[in-house]
């Protein structure tokens, strides 16, 4: 589904969560959406999923708004950190409600995730431990089967073997029918190969947007002295840069052959220490 975002602003009384951003999202793919605390990610996600109302501008799904609009909403699955679910309900109620919900909805990818994550159908969401109720969100986001399914953060208090079960199996789901999935979060470098397009906020505007490959591709870390290499990077876009004992090491987007051609040192930039910088950068 297409999502087109107009000139999009949402304020909190004396907060601009979100400034005039606008960008599309044409294909689907797994887009990591990046940014500080307080970037505008979730205000941003909420209203997509039509949860809540801008300020000003709007987002249009396949030229649908998504407030108010149950067709556009049962394409939409957002699953945040947590209170996903009401608390009284059982597990199986959730997933009930939401197999009612999701047109779409994946019985069977359901059933293997209760399982995986050793959910019990008759335990109430009140009873669970965050690492559950977690699991059970990531349960729901990849059963929908959504065409936009959103994670913000989904996966507070589940361990490491836990998660990386969660990546394992989004891909497999995602390689096997391509959806859009928009994947916030502050763990970088265990997700950052998933993504195939990068979207950072900062300070509710929007800084980048840029097909991962891209990033890969054009980035480039150059060492040398720091004399050889400040007057290299004088006239380049430095992302980082580090200085030990008269040497220096620069992050810089570009040709890397100019370094090259410089004989300096040159190597690639491990894509999550690249988004992290990003995301870190001042006036990115
Ligand atoms: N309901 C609200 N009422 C008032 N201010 C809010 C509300 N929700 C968010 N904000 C403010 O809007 C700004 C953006 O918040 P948002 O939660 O969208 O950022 P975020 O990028 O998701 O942050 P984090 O990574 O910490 O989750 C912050 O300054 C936040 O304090």
């Amino acid at each position: 589904m297409k999502i087109d975002v107009r000139d999009l602003s949402k304020k909190y009384k004396e907060v601009d969560a979100l400034k005039n951003i606008s960008f599309q999202l044409e294909e689907p793919k797994i887009y990591g959406l990046l940014g500080r605390n307080g970037a505008g990610k979730t205000t941003f996600m909420e209203i997509l999923a039509g949860q809540i109302l801008a300020t000003k501008g709007q987002i249009y799904i396949d030229g649908e708004k998504p407030f108010d609009n149950q067709k556009i909403n049962e394409s939409i699955c957002l699953v945040k950190e947590g209170n996903n679910f009401k608390k009284d309900l059982k597990v199986k109620n959730v997933l009930q409600i939401f197999q009612y919900f999701y047109p779409t909805w994946d019985e069977e990818l359901a059933k293997e995730l209760v399982e995986e994550y050793n959910l019990n159908p008759n335990a109430r969401i009140k009873t669970l431990s965050k690492g559950m109720e977690s699991a059970l969100g990531i349960t729901v986001g990849l059963a929908s089967k959504a065409p936009i399914t959103i994670f913000d953060e989904p996966y507070i208090g589940l361990d490491a073997a836990a998660r990386k079960k969660f990546y394992e199996i989004l891909l497999e789901e995602y390689e096997a029918e391509k959806r859009t999935i928009i994947l916030s979060t502050h763990l970088i470098d265990e997700v950052s190969l998933l993504f195939e397009e990068v979207l950072i906020f900062q300070e509710g505007e929007l800084v980048l947007k840029e097909e991962a490959d891209f990033l890969r591709n054009n980035t480039y870390a150059v060492s040398g002295t720091t004399d050889e290499v400040e007057a290299f990077i004088s006239d380049k876009d430095v992302i980082e840069s580090k200085q030990l004992a008269g040497m220096m090491t620069a992050y810089v987007s570009g040709d890397k052959q100019d370094a090259v051609a410089h004989g300096l040192q040159v190597e690639g930039v491990p894509i999550q220490d690249l988004m992290i910088y990003l995301t870190e950068r001042k006036g990115a």
